[in-house]
Order: structure tokens, then sequence, then C-alpha cells
């Protein structure tokens, strides 16, 4: 796929635009024309300095109200474009995009704008240049690229062409099959974004809410297959107006739009003909989780423990050449790194105790890496000693770690190889913990589509839709990124202000991470009295919870007051029934859960404004818990 992207998808100057779209990897570049009037420099110089980065101008857009004005104004809408034309040919760009009329002025009628386009191509192909022609989803008379091309095919000129645009055809719901028998050489350029679904005025959605393909909820996939289909083999061009985008990391938002469209071509590359995407391996399949691996230095590294214990976890292993310790309850392995040379020491230095490196368990490592990889994934590596592995590991979004294991390589065995086993000490009961239900990551909001596309690019997973969660100081926005057997379930909160548990976590951790893990239990209330026994202190729940938690659903009121005596938070969806036991905080609001999930699909996000407040309660303004666990 030869990919493009428009300049008015990312924030910053347009020198600073260019050079994030090269560094990204794409080939192209559209100029918008505010971002070039914006400019100080001439079009030669941003012709210049766009070659010099290695980048093609796609084209120069947009030209608007062109095709069927009437007789009084026609002629200064030529003139206007030819002035266009002196541009790009001082840009070094061949095309022009022409989005279909919105004038009051203009006049309906399809083969007076089909003469216009003929004439507008007559005097483009005298510069050699070209005409695009594309139908806004709001545009006077054409707003269905079905109509721009009966219109281009009027025209019948070698220099006038179609321009299909995802978003136009697709929130309009127009049949993209209609794309399948437009012949390719017609298809002067295909640009693409996708949209969250929401019912809202198409000009607004469309200028402020657009997405790159993934990120949101429109079919574009089966747009771009139906493109493919066609034989077309041009420039995909993103082409995206979004208000977050705009006020985003510019080199960031070029990287996701660089990782959409690969991961778009890989959707489409198994189901046409025409050679398009680069091959890779499927996305990732997870069947569990590693291991989590926490940074802490020795002080950090007695309070961690404290609370390992008092959940029930023992230690279970040392490593042979770091000072990295194992512990392990049911299939849940916490790894505590205090090593002062290396990465992990590094994260310490800048976050605090802190959860920075996870290991994903999935089918094949070396596939899923390579498929990282060619996501355009940070490869990490550290040096390791003789006869220890070497983890295949990428860079998280925020700057953490994954690492990615198999039960097929070596790589499983890591706890055996990498680690020596140590002596029990006593027969101590665990607390029945038996997996990794969840982990929950707290991330700016503004990066949370950037997180999304990373985890459902790479992973076999899916989103479920977004839920607002109210904290005591704002809103967090929550979304699940979760396999269909459970294996991998991960939830992502995020905060807009530094008021909110989350936003709290953000700014004291310097960034993005971890602020919970949630383990499985299958009783919760033999793990509860376990846990207690053991000196856990779990996060007080309001009294109040209780009572309308037994009216809500009905319960009985000895399963009510089992509830409230150990704290233990209740839910219920169509499948079953959901437990939540929390921790109090511990650093800068870290916190354990344990669950039972009975059937139960969801996260309790009912429970979770009550569960913020009781943990906002605990924490004094500084941010230091109360009452550790
Ligand atoms: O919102 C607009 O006006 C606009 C302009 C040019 C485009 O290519 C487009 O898709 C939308
Ligand atoms: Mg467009």
């Amino acid at each position: 796929m030869k990919t493009s992207i428009a300049t008015v998808t990312i924030s910053g100057e347009l020198p600073e635009k260019l050079e994030a779209i090269a560094r990204a990897g794409f080939e192209g570049v559209e100029i918008f024309e505010n971002d070039f009037l914006a400019f100080d420099g001439s079009p030669a110089d941003v012709g210049k300095m766009a070659r010099d980065l290695g980048l093609t101008i796609t084209l120069f857009q947009p030209f608007r109200d062109f095709e069927g004005m009437p007789e009084a104004l026609r002629g200064r809408t030529f003139d206007r474009a030819e002035r266009k034309f002196d541009v790009m040919q001082e840009l070094g760009t061949d095309m022009v995009l022409v989005c279909s009329n919105v004038s009051q002025a203009a006049l309906g009628g399809i083969d007076r704008a089909a003469a216009d386009f003929r004439e507008l191509g007559e005097r483009a192909a005298k510069r050699g240049l070209k005409v695009g022609y594309e139908a806004l989803a709001w545009g006077r008379y054409v707003n269905d690229h079905r109509d721009a091309w009966e219109i281009v095919r009027r025209a019948d000129h070698a220099n006038v062409g179609l321009i299909l645009d995802s978003f136009h055809s697709l929130s309009r719901k127009i049949d993209i099959n209609s794309i399948r028998s437009i012949p390719k050489e017609k298809i002067f350029i295909v640009q693409l974004a996708d949209a969250p679904l929401i019912d809202m005025d198409l000009l607004y959605w469309s200028r402020h809410f657009r997405n790159m393909p993934g990120e949101g909820d429109l079919p574009v996939a089966e747009f771009t297959e139906a493109v493919a289909s066609t034989g077309y083999d041009g420039f995909f061009s993103l082409e995206i107006f979004n208000d977050q985008f705009r006020g985003g990391s510019t080199r960031k938002i070029a990287a996701d739009g660089h990782r959409s469209l690969i991961y778009l071509a890989d959707q489409v590359r198994r189901k046409v003909e025409t050679p398009i995407g680069i091959e890779m391996p499927d996305r990732a399949a997870v069947t569990g989780v590693g291991f989590i691996e926490f940074a802490t230095d020795e002080g950090g590294a007695v309070e961690l423990v404290d609370i390992l214990r008092a959940l029930g976890f023992r230690k279970v292993a040392v490593h042979r050449s770091k000072k990295v310790t194992l512990y392990q309850q049911g299939d849940i392995r916490i790894v505590i790194n205090v090593d002062p040379l290396g990465f992990a020491n590094a994260a310490y230095a800048v976050h605090g105790t802190f959860a920075y490196a996870m290991a994903l368990v999935v089918d094949d490592a070396t596939q899923a890496y390579a498929r990282a990889l060619a996501l355009d994934a940070e490869p990490f590596a550290e040096p390791v000693a003789e006869g220890e592995l070497q983890l295949p590991g990428i860079r998280e979004v925020g700057g953490g770690l994954i690492y990615l294991i198999d039960e097929k390589s070596p790589l499983g065995r890591f706890s055996e190889i990498d680690f020596e086993a140590v002596e029990q000490e006593g027969e101590d009961e665990d607390a029945g913990l038996l997996q990794v239900d969840h982990i929950a990551q707290t991330v700016a909001y503004d990066e949370m589509l950037t997180w999304l596309l990373f985890y459902t690019s790479i992973f076999e997973t899916r989103k479920t839709p977004m839920v607002d969660i109210i904290d005591p100081s704002g809103v967090v926005r929550s979304q699940v990124i979760e396999n269909q057997t459970g294996t991998l379930r991960i939830t992502m909160n995020g905060a807009e202000n530094r008021r909110t548990l989350a936003g709290h976590f953000m700014a004291e951790k310097f960034g993005a991470g971890i602020q919970h893990l949630a383990f499985s239990t299958d009783n919760i209330f033999l793990t509860a009295a376990r846990l207690r026994a053991k000196g856990f202190k779990p996060l007080p729940i309001s009294p109040n919870y209780y009572g309308d938690v037994e009216a809500r659903f009905g319960l009985e009121p000895e399963l009510t007051e089992r509830l409230k005596a150990e704290n233990i938070l209740y839910d219920r969806d169509e499948q079953g029934e959901y437990f939540q036991l929390y921790s109090g905080t511990y650093g800068e609001g870290f916190f354990f859960e344990v669950v039972e999930r009975r059937a139960y699909r969801g996260y309790g996000a009912q429970n979770a404004i009550f569960r913020i407040a009781a943990l906002k309660k605990q924490m004094r303004p500084e941010g230091v818990p109360k009452d550790a666990v």
C-alpha cells in the first residue's frame, strides 16, 4: 500500500508536520491549503522541504465551490483555479482536490457540472496537472460518490478523475459495492478516515471526530477492500479532522496513522487479488499473562512484598544473575526487580515503584514479535547473561515493556532457566488466587486511541464501547480491550484532569501505567476469610452501598450481610454475577483487586464510582495512603 497523510491530520507547523510524517514512514503527503497559507516560505520552499524528506506531495487541497456556478461567477471560478494551478506547479504536485460545491449560488445539473470539469481538465492538461473530484457528504447537489463518479464519467477527460473518501461514503451508508465497477485509472486517490458512531450533524462529525482506520466504528476495511477489488494501486491517504489530534503529539499521531494503514492493509490483503500490504503473521492469540514485573528499590520491595504476602503470594525463585525475585500464587507470577542496572532501574528512577513490564503468553512468540515490529512497534532488548533467555520485548505506548513468551519454545520455561527455585518457608495456605483477571492501565485521555490501536492491531483482541466513570473530581473514560476467551483483559482508564484518582496517578507517576491488578478466585468468601487471616486490609466500602445493591438486585439479606462484612462489591449482567474486593492504595494510588466471576463478562463499571470514592478517602492530599495494606 502506498501511504499518504494530509497535513491537517496532525498538530504543529508545516515543517514540523512534514518531518513527523516522513519519520513515521509515509511516502506521500497532502498539503492542506491552510497549512501552506500559514507558513512563511514559498510554495517552492515547501516542495523542496517535502522532497528533501523523501515525501511525494500527493495533492493540494481543497479547492471549493467550483462546479455548476452561474454564468456571472463562472469566469472567476476558473481564474481562481488557475491561481491554484500556479501554486501547485511551484509546490511540485500534479493533483488538486476539488470538493463538491456547497455554495448557495451553485446550480445543480449533472451535465453542467461535467462540462465545467471537462474545461478544467483541459486547462489542467496544458500544465500537466490533474483534477480529482470528491463528493462531500454535505455537498449541495453532489453528496454521494456515485453522482461524483457520473460527473467524472461524463466529463470524459483523461485529466479528470474521482477522489473517494471513506468518511463521506460510509457516514452516509452508501453501498460500497458501487465502487467495484469504477475503472481503477479513474480513481485518482483514495482518502481514508474512520469515526466513532455518534448521531450528529455530518459536517460537525466529519470536522471534529474523524479518527484513524481501526480506531472508530466505520467499516473502513470493507471500503478499502472494495477499492482494492478494482485493482487500484495508488495512494491511500489519511485525512483526519480531529480536535484531539490537532492538539496531540505531532509525532505520536503521525506514527498512529502509519500503524493504522499497515494494519488496514493487512486486513484487506487477505481478501483481494491485487497485492496490498506486506506479509506478516496473524494477530497474536494471547493465552495468558506470563508475569507482571515491578521496578523498585530495596526499600520499596519490602513494602511491596508485605502486600504480596498479605495477598497470599510466596517467594518461589530468585534470578540467577540479577537482583530479581519471583513471587507466585496459582498461575499468577509477580516479578520484583531491584537490580541497580538496566531499564527497570531507570524506569524506577522516573516513576517510583511501578509495574513497568508484563509478559504475555502467545501461541508463537517469534511470530507475535515479527508482527509487532511490522506494525512499527519499538523493539526492546537488554543484555542477558550466558545461558539466560532473551525474551522478545517491545515498548508499549507509555514506554513500559511487553515481553512475548510462548509454551512451544524455551521462553515458556523462563522461571526455571533464568531463575533458581528457593526453599519454601513453611506450609502457609495461599488465598486461593488463581489468575490475572485483568490489568488496569491508566493513560492520558488523549492517548487512549493510540493504546487501542497498539493492542488491537498486534494482538487478537477487540474493544468494547467506552463508558464514563464518575470520580468525585471529574470524569474518567474507560474502555476495555479483551479477547474472546478472557485470557487477556485490559481496562484502560483515560484521565482528563489530575484531580481524579486516575489523573493523580498519571501526574505523580509522570505518565501512563498499570494502576491496578485484578486477580481471580473461584470462591470470593473463602479468599476474603484467608486474606483477613493474613492481615490484609480491604478497602472499606460505604455501608450505604449495600442497601442500594440489595434493593437493586433483590439480594437475600444474608448475602448482603456477607458482602458488607467483607467489603465485597457486587454486580450482575445477563450472563451472571461478579464479586469484587479491593485493597487500599499503595504509593501514588496503585492497588489490587480480587474478583470472582460467575459467568459474568463485564468489569463492574457500576461499582467504579463507589470504589473510587473509597480509594480517594484513603489518600491524604499529597497522595500518601493513611493506612497502607
Ligand atoms: O470538511 C471539508 O470541507 C473537507 C474538505 C476536503 C476534504 O477532502 C474533505 O473530506 C472534507
Ligand atoms: Mg476528503
